[in-house]
């Protein structure tokens, strides 16, 4: 097959030859007999988006999203490879936990990894028997799931990812700084009435910063690849930087702020908490100008039903991987962002940090994970389009340019109004 008069991120026009789910040539190609073509019409080609932080639930939470439909969602998004979180029922924390969760993301129509969690109840021996993604997202504070640990847990754990190999992923806020007399009183009604606002004022910036640094000790201690999950602060940025650690933004951090905490309601609850708006700005210039190395969504579904709820009672966590790309590409087209840097925090950048030499490039020998863009079919992104479970979006009325097809290795599994029959593969095996 030949992918003909594709416009690369870099503006290069190209062909690109896919035999066999790989791509064996990229350049000035003539068709050779008996070969299919697809025409590009020098609309953007990106390499398939790798999110190295999403929750698809299952097994345990199927109510709220299944490996079919998270994985559907994320190529519906342009994402072909995600990373899947180990707060599910059983935890991702032993051997079986691990194959527990290996069966349902048989179901996955995108290529996966499976990460493994900590909890004082795991077991490292036969959890590194497995094929980690990564360690993580290890939690240093209590999220959905309440699997924070202590810091003597979070060093062994460390010195075992070192001694395997695996890198490290870390949920950081101490929540010995968050602060309690901010979730006392009044918080508003149910759902979107609810005051989200006490929610970042309760789990404080400052919070951040410090777990930040505890887990790049711990990194440089141990000898482990620390990678920081959802950084939400300029703050935590530059404290994982300056320890030698890479970090990851996520989408709702760079776009939405306290500032829309009020039409949200729980529907903007997340940990990390949504920041001012100066901290959001801050956070997009680090994005922009490089000191943030990856985009990944923490894709955190949850039903409605369940965010209707008081502020306390509504769990933490909006859905995104649909939306990642799209969002970003709207924002290169308003000129915030190049096209290349959107290719590499999304694309090049996690293949480089999670070792995937197949993943994440359009150049010859790579796996032919792609997506295609119509820049100038920007449009209006509703919860009802999108292909989650949880059927709804806290980018309501955003614009965002969505894919026109998706590739995994070759195979079209979105074409922009059906999902094709391809199987996913763990990209660790
Ligand atoms: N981010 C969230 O608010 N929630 C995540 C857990 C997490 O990543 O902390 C979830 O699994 O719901
Ligand atoms: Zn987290
Ligand atoms: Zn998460």
């Amino acid at each position: 097959m030949r992918i003909s008069n594709a416009t690369l991120a870099d503006g290069r026009v190209v062909d690109v030859r896919v035999e066999d789910g790989e791509i064996v040539a990229v350049g000035d190609l003539d068709p050779v007999d008996g070969e299919s073509t697809i025409d590009a019409d020098e609309n953007l080609l990106l390499p398939g988006a790798i999110d190295v932080h999403v929750h698809f639930r299952e097994p345990g939470f199927e109510h709220k999203e299944t490996w079919e439909t998270g994985s559907r969602s994320a190529a519906a998004g342009g994402v072909t490879t995600i990373a899947d979180q180990p707060n599910t029922d059983p935890t991702t924390t032993t051997g079986e936990g691990f194959d527990a969760k290996a069966d349902r993301a048989a179901g996955a129509c995108i290529d996966y990894g499976i990460n493994g969690g900590v909890t004082p109840d795991w077991d490292p021996d036969s959890l590194f028997d497995r094929p980690l993604f990564a360690l993580g997202e290890v939690f240093l504070a209590d999220s959905t799931g309440d699997m924070g640990i202590d810091a003597d847990l979070f060093a062994s754990a460390a010195e075992r990812a070192a001694e395997a190999g695996v890198p490290v992923t870390v949920h950081a806020e101490d929540a010995t700084l968050f602060d309690e007399s901010a979730i006392e009183g009044d918080l508003g009604g149910a759902g979107r009435d609810a005051d989200s606002d006490a929610w970042s004022a309760y789990r404080r910036a400052e919070a951040e910063a410090a777990a930040v640094e505890r887990a790049v000790r711990v990194g440089s201690e141990s000898g482990a690849q620390i990678h920081i999950a959802h950084t939400s602060t300029p703050e935590g940025v530059d404290a994982a930087r300056e320890g030698g650690a890479t970090c990851e933004v996520t989408p709702h951090h760079l776009f939405l702020s306290r500032d829309d905490c009020d039409e949200l309601g729980t529907y903007g609850r997340m940990n990390p908490p949504l920041r001012s708006e100066e901290r959001r700005e801050a956070m997009f210039e680090r994005l922009a100008d490089g000191h943030i190395d990856v985009v990944a969504t923490d894709h955190a579904p949850h039903t409605t039903d369940e965010k209707d709820q008081s502020l306390l009672d509504a769990p933490s966590g909006v859905p995104g991987v649909e939306t990642m790309v799209p969002l970003l590409l709207g924002a290169a087209v308003e000129g915030d962002l190049s096209l290349e840097r959107v290719r590499d925090v999304v694309a090049a950048n996690p293949a480089d940090i999670f070792d995937l030499p197949q993943k994440g490039r359009i150049e010859e020998g790579a796996d032919a994970d792609l997506a295609l863009y119509d820049l100038d079919a920007a449009r209006e992104i509703r919860g009802d389009d999108l292909h989650s479970k949880c059927g709804w979006t806290p980018f309501e009325g955003f614009t965002g340019v969505f894919p026109e097809w998706t590739m995994v290795r070759g195979e079209t599994v979105w074409d922009g109004e059906e999902f094709g029959d391809v199987a996913g593969e763990n990209v660790r095996v």
